[in-house]
């Protein structure tokens, strides 16, 4: 599978030691013999999809490795819609994992039409749902049941999560169909994202899994500490010249669909920066690859294998290296107001091979870049 990479190459820059906030030294980079390493505060997932069952079980790991918490979607089949669900959705994260795993699922609601603002309460009471999650009803995978109407039924409950601090997490594409499918985003921001904060300026909302220098222009516009969003691997990497590169590449194909390369730039810009608006979310989203190679084959890339040798590649083609860690380890936590991981883990300068599929008891998963070689290699020690 040839996926495109368009990313200009710099020269490697050894960097020695660089600070978190100017003070305490966190990202090493330094020569174990002829390899760089890096040591990073061990990251977490802003955004992650874990399925149920086979494909719970046959994935789990592959983030529980290096990632200390995700925030987990919702769209199951049914949707996490109510608290007692997503405790039990949890339970069963929990069961899936290796027995010595430390990672700590952080669950989400589907929000729909009928949410209560009751629901929003128990929510938080909880202690183990984080955020709510937006899908206009059609938009994605398993968001049939999402919101119709944001403007409608919806205020309430979204009032009561700016009272208890309870972020929105948004796919933000508006459903139109008369719209094009690469102008959906930045229609979104101007039909409905930026009207609600307006009606809601106290909401806070990360915009997930940007795709258009739209959205990036639309977070800086937004109150530092209110909005922000999550960047996954394809978006930095891979333009939409990658959906058609040698034929059709139906493990490159995830909502919001890729853009222009003027909007990969923009983001990969705007990340690189350091500016900490912005979090690592992988939307690692597992399907079996018969329901990606077929005729009318899901949206959704699986990248939790990959996903911070991806990270480190851009930062480290952009020549800041030095802002990787605030980005996967830093932002997100401080955003939502966790503590940040006090672990580590490393990532080698030392070629390996993506598998070119994960098999499972119902099939196979293919990851993103499958069968390509990478140059960071993530470990745990
Ligand atoms: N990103 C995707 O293309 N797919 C996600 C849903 C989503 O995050 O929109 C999925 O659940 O498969
Ligand atoms: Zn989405
Ligand atoms: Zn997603």
């Amino acid at each position: 599978m040839q996926a495109g990479c368009y990313v200009a190459t710099r020269a490697w820059i050894p960097l020695q030691t660089s600070s978190d906030k100017g003070s305490r030294r966190s990202l090493v980079v330094r020569s174990a013999g002829s390899r760089m390493e890096l040591s990073l505060t061990r990251p977490d997932d802003w955004h992650l999809h874990l399925r149920e069952g086979d494909l719970l079980r046959a994935v789990v790991s592959h983030s529980a490795r290096h990632f200390g918490r995700a925030i987990v979607m919702p769209n199951l089949k049914p949707p996490i819609t109510t608290t007692a669900a997503a405790v039990a959705y949890r339970q069963s994260i929990l069961k899936a994992l290796p027995p010595d795993s430390r990672f700590d699922p952080l669950m989400t609601l589907y929000l729909t039409d009928n949410t209560s603002p009751e629901e929003i309460k128990l929510a938080r009471k909880s202690g183990v749902v984080f955020a709510v999650k937006l899908y206009p009803a059609g938009a994605t995978t398993n968001s049939q049941d999402g919101v119709t109407d944001i403007f409608g039924k919806c205020l309430p409950v979204l009032e009561e999560m700016a009272k208890h601090n309870m972020p929105l997490l948004v796919h933000g594409e508006v459903t139109d169909p008369n719209i094009d499918i690469f102008d959906r985003e930045r229609v979104f921001i101007e039909t409905i994202l930026s009207p609600l904060l307006i009606k809601l300026p106290h909401l806070k909302v990360v915009m997930e899994h940007i795709t258009t220098m739209d959205a990036v222009k639309f977070i800086e516009s937004c109150n530092e500490g209110s909005v922000a969003a999550t960047v996954t691997p394809q978006h930095l990497l891979l333009n939409r010249n990658s959906l058609f590169q040698g034929g059709l590449q139906p493990h490159n194909y995830c909502l919001p669909v890729l853009k222009r390369e003027i909007h990969r730039q923009a983001i990969v810009s705007a990340v690189t920066r350091g500016s900490n608006r912005y979090f690592l979310g992988t939307d690692s989203a597992p399907h079996e690859r018969q329901k990606k190679e077929c005729p009318c084959g899901c949206a959704g890339i699986y990248n939790a294998p990959v996903a911070l040798s991806l990270y480190a590649k851009v930062f480290e083609q952009a020549g800041s290296l030095d802002k990787l860690e605030a980005f996967t380890s830093f932002n997100g936590p401080d955003f939502y107001g966790l503590p940040r991981n006090t672990s580590k883990v490393k990532l080698r300068k030392s070629p390996w091979k993506v598998p070119d599929s994960y098999p499972y008891t119902s099939g196979e998963i293919v990851p993103m870049f499958a069968g390509e070689t990478l140059e960071w290699f993530p470990s745990d020690n």
